[in-house]
C-alpha cells in the first residue's frame, strides 16, 4: 500500500506520522514545493520509527511527482491555512490553483488512485477535483466530517463529564463555521440519547462550540490545527487501505442523495477498498433537512467563485 501526501506542512506531516504509527502502509511519500522541506520532515519522522515501532517507509521529495507513481491513495494538504479572524472560504483564491495543479499531477502518475482532499475550503476543493479530473465519484473524498465529529465527541464528553469513549456522534453538512450540522438528536452515550445526560441549553452550546472548533483553535494557535486533522485523515486512509467498511462523514459528490445534486457536501459514507463504497442515507427531521439545504446553499456560493 503506497500513500502520497502532498504538502509536508503541519497537517501533511501529522497525517504521515499517524499513518506510519498505525503501521498499515508499506510506503508514504511526502511531497512539498518548498525545496528540501519534505525530505527534512520525512527524515525526522523516519528517526521516530525505532522509537514508535513502525516499519512504514517515509520518503520526502521536492515537487517530483515521478516518485509518487503507483500510489493507491493520495492526500492533498497543499495550500495556505487561515489566520485568526479569517474564514476558510477566504483561502479559495490561492488554494484553488494549487489543488487543481496538484490533483492533475497526481493522476498523471497514479491514474487509479483514490484522492482525499483536505485543503480548504474543503467542500469546494473536493468539487473542484471532481470538475477538473473527471475521476469516478467513489475515488474523490473530502475530509472534514471525520474531524468535526471528533470535535463533537470531545465537546459532548466535556458536557457529560464522562470519557470520550462513552460517546458517539456525527457532524454532517459543510465544513465551515456556519455550515456544520452536529446531529445532537442522534448522539448517544453508550446507546442512550445524550439528551438524557445534557440539558437542552448545554447541548445547544456543545453544538455551537463544535461548529467553531477550527476557528477556536486558529485563534489559540495563530494558524489552523494539525493533530486532529492529521489523525482524521489517517483514519480515512486506514479505512480504505484495510478495506474496513467503516462509516465516516465525508464530503462526496451528491447526485440526488439528501435531495441535493451537483455539490460535494458532508454525509455519512462507508469507506472501503474502493473509496466510497456507499452513501448512507439517514432519515433527517425537518429542521435537519432545512439545515442541510442552508449548508448546501452556502457551499454553492463558494463553488461559484471557482
Ligand atoms: N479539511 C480539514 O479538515 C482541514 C484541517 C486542517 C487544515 N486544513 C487545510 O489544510 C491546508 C494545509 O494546512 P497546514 O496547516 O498543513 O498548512 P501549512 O502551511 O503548514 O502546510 C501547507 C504546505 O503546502 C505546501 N504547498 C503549497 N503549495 C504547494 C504545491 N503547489 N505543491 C506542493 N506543496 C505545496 C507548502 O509549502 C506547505 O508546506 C490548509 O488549506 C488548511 O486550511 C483542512
Ligand atoms: O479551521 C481551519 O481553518 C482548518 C480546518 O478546517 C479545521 O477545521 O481545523
Amino acid at each position: 500500500m503506497k500513500v502520497t501526501v502532498v504538502g509536508a506542512g503541519a497537517v501533511g506531516a501529522s497525517c504521515a506520522e499517524y499513518i506510519a504509527i498505525k503501521d498499515f502502509a508499506s510506503e508514504v511519500v511526502l511531497l512539498d514545493i518548498k525545496e528540501g522541506y519534505a525530505e527534512g520532515k520525512a527524515m525526522d519522522l523516519m528517526q521516530t520509527a525505532s522509537l514508535n515501532g513502525f516499519d512504514t517507509k517515509i520518503t520526502g521529495v521536492t515537487n517530483d511527482y515521478s516518485k509518487t507513481a503507483g500510489s493507491d491513495i493520495c492526500v492533498i494538504t497543499s495550500g495556505i491555512p487561515r489566520k485568526p479572524g479569517m474564514t476558510r472560504e477566504e483561502l479559495i483564491g490561492i488554494n484553488a490553483g494549487i489543488v487543481k495543479t496538484v490533483s492533475s499531477s497526481l493522476i498523471e502518475h497514479s491514474p487509479n488512485t483514490i484522492i482525499i482532499v483536505v485543503s480548504n475550503p474543503m467542500d469546494t476543493m473536493t468539487y473542484l477535483v471532481h470538475k477538473s479530473t473527471g475521476l469516478p465519484k467513489n475515488r474523490i473524498i473530502g475530509m472534514g466530517g471525520a474531524l468535526d465529529s471528533a470535535r463533537f465527541k470531545y465537546r459532548l464528553a466535556e458536557a457529560i463529564g464522562g470519557p470520550i469513549s462513552d460517546v458517539d456522534g456525527m457532524v454532517i453538512g459543510g465544513h465551515s463555521d456556519t455550515g456544520m450540522i452536529p446531529l445532537t438528536r442522534l448522539a448517544t452515550r453508550n446507546g442512550v440519547p445524550v439528551s438524557n445526560f445534557i440539558a437542552a441549553d448545554r447541548l445547544e452550546q456543545v453544538k455551537e462550540d463544535t461548529k467553531v472548533g477550527g476557528a477556536t483553535l486558529t485563534k489559540l494557535l495563530g494558524t489552523s490545527a494539525w493533530y486532529a486533522p492529521g489523525a482524521a485523515v489517517s483514519g480515512l486512509v486506514q479505512a480504505i487501505a484495510c478495506d474496513q467498511k467503516k462509516v465516516y462523514p465525508c464530503s462526496v459528490l451528491l447526485e440526488g442523495e439528501y435531495d441535493l445534486n451537483d455539490i460535494c457536501l458532508g454525509v455519512p459514507v462507508i469507506l472501503g477498498k474502493n473509496g466510497i463504497e456507499e452513501i448512507v442515507n439517514i432519515p433527517l427531521n425537518d429542521a435537519e433537512k432545512a439545515n442541510m439545504q442552508e449548508s448546501a446553499d452556502a457551499v454553492r456560493k463558494v463553488n461559484e467563485m471557482l
